[in-house]
């Protein structure tokens, strides 16, 4: 049987903005309270996926979350009608409205941990939603991620989901961005590798000064628990600290992985040698380690380039391709270096740059708009056919986002009322164009 990866996508929601919500991530702090255009974003989300599903890859898409999120603000003692509660919010505690307004569901790459079922003890294919506790904005998604999950990848006999971790520190649990799955060939075993920025039971562990690692060593064990892993096939990996610090608030900003090629850069592990040589051992050899060396591209390079959120992706002929932001072709020293990897002898062999810039400036490259979710052609056949990506699916969006999408969006129009009844209005309708069911508190 074919097995494949496929993408999914986070669809942009409607209340896309700049907040500066995320202490630890540079874009996302630089560009607080700049003006955001959600309908842009949307449609350069849209445009990327359907460029993937054209390269001949499954591509899907994740619908965005309520946002503004009443019952959430209900819930921290704002009573009234929903405009009382978004009014009496924006006058007396407005960084709680700009937490329970953020669209920062559309970064699907914290959505979940995905296990195919070749890793797992029970052949499912399991999903973990990421509690997202580090941050306020993101720590209200994981409960309506699991439903949305559960409309799409319903089939109990090849899908198992589990409830998110506790929402605790000590479980601090980032999803995929923190987690690469390693294989051969797709449908093979593969090897579980998952990076976490401290350790709460061993404090001889360094963690990070200035910024907050998100991921602890607890939460990626207790994941890779609830799947079913197996130790010969689990690697946990440290991230550097000080790459912490400099910015790269998640693993996916400083590596990624693909098959058998773990793509990152120099600094961004503890331990690489050992480390690697762990991950060699366990994929039976075979492995493409590309190191991109700090003289060649620094970590600020890194950061603000997002060289390494990128996706590499198999083709139909088996080579791979980079699928980059444009930042990487403007930034020089990026470039050159993207230029020479493909004359380096490596399985990439291309290179794809596309405008994500709406996500870019909130610290989201092409790699966190994705989850992705090795599966067989059996899996895919079970999985809800009205989110997968094609002609007819990438039109309709359009046309949904150009009916309901505002194109831009400040601070002070997160109370407006209207913002609430227009990204409700398009949600519901949404549901039915990708047939998911009540997913949602307020069709509840
Ligand atoms: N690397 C991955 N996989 N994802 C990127 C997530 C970006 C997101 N930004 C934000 O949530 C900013 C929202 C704001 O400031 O308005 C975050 O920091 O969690």
């Amino acid at each position: 049987m074919k097995h494949f990866e496929a993408n999914f996508d986070g669809l942009v929601g409607p209340t896309h903005n700049y907040a500066g919500l995320s202490f630890g991530n540079v874009a996302s702090q630089s560009n607080a309270a700049q003006l955001s255009n959600p309908r842009e974003a949307a449609k350069q989300g849209l445009k990327k996926a359907k460029a993937l599903a054209d390269m001949g890859l499954v591509q899907g898409m994740l619908a965005p979350q309520e946002r503004p999120d009443i019952h959430s603000l209900r819930r921290i003692g704002f009573t009234g009608s929903d405009a009382d509660v978004l009014a009496k919010a924006a006058s007396t505690a407005p960084l709680l409205l700009q937490a329970c307004t953020s669209a920062s569901s559309m970064w699907t790459a914290n959505a979940a941990t995905v296990s195919p079922s070749a890793d797992s003890s029970d052949g499912r294919l399991h999903f973990t939603p990421a509690n997202l506790v580090d941050k306020l904005h993101r720590s209200i998604e994981p409960t309506t991620t699991g439903r949305i999950l559960k409309a799409i990848f319903s089939d109990s006999r090849h899908f198992a989901h589990h409830t998110h971790l506790p929402e605790h520190p000590t479980f601090g649990d980032e999803g995929a961005a923190n987690h690469t799955r390693l294989c051969h060939q797709y449908g093979d075993k593969g090897v579980e590798v998952f990076v976490y920025g401290r350790s709460v039971a061993d404090a001889s562990k360094p963690a990070p000064k200035k910024y907050p690692a998100r991921q602890t060593l607890e939460a990626s064990q207790a994941v890779a628990r609830l799947h079913g892993l197996a130790d010969s096939h689990t690697v946990y990996l440290q991230q550097n600290p000080d790459v912490i610090d400099q910015g790269v608030f998640h693993n996916d900003v400083i590596a990624v992985g693909n098959q058998n090629v773990l793509f990152y850069h120099e600094q961004a592990f503890l331990d690489t040698q050992e480390k690697l040589a762990e991950i060699e051992q366990k994929m039976q050899g075979n492995m493409h380690f590309i190191e991109v060396p700090t003289a060649k591209v620094g970590v600020l390079d890194a950061v603000k380039s997002y060289l390494f959120n990128t996706q590499i992706v198999t083709l139909g002929d088996g080579n791979m391709a980079i699928i980059a932001p444009t930042d990487c072709r403007e930034n020089p020293a990026v470039y050159e270096y993207l230029n020479s990897l493909l004359t380096m002898n490596t399985p990439i062999k291309a290179v794809h740059y596309f405008d994500v810039k709406q996500s870019m400036q909130n610290g989201g490259g092409p790699a966190c708009l994705r989850l992705r979710v090795a599966m067989s052609e059996a899996e895919l056949a079970a999985v809800n056919p009205h989110v997968m990506m094609n002609d007819a699916l990438f039109a309709r969006l359009n046309q949904w986002v150009d009916k309901h999408y505002r194109d831009r969006l400040s601070a002070a129009d997160l109370a407006d009322p209207q913002l609430l009844i227009e990204s409700r209005t398009a949600l519901d309708e949404l549901t039915q164009i990708m047939q998911l069911g009540s997913v949602y508190q307020f069709q509840r």
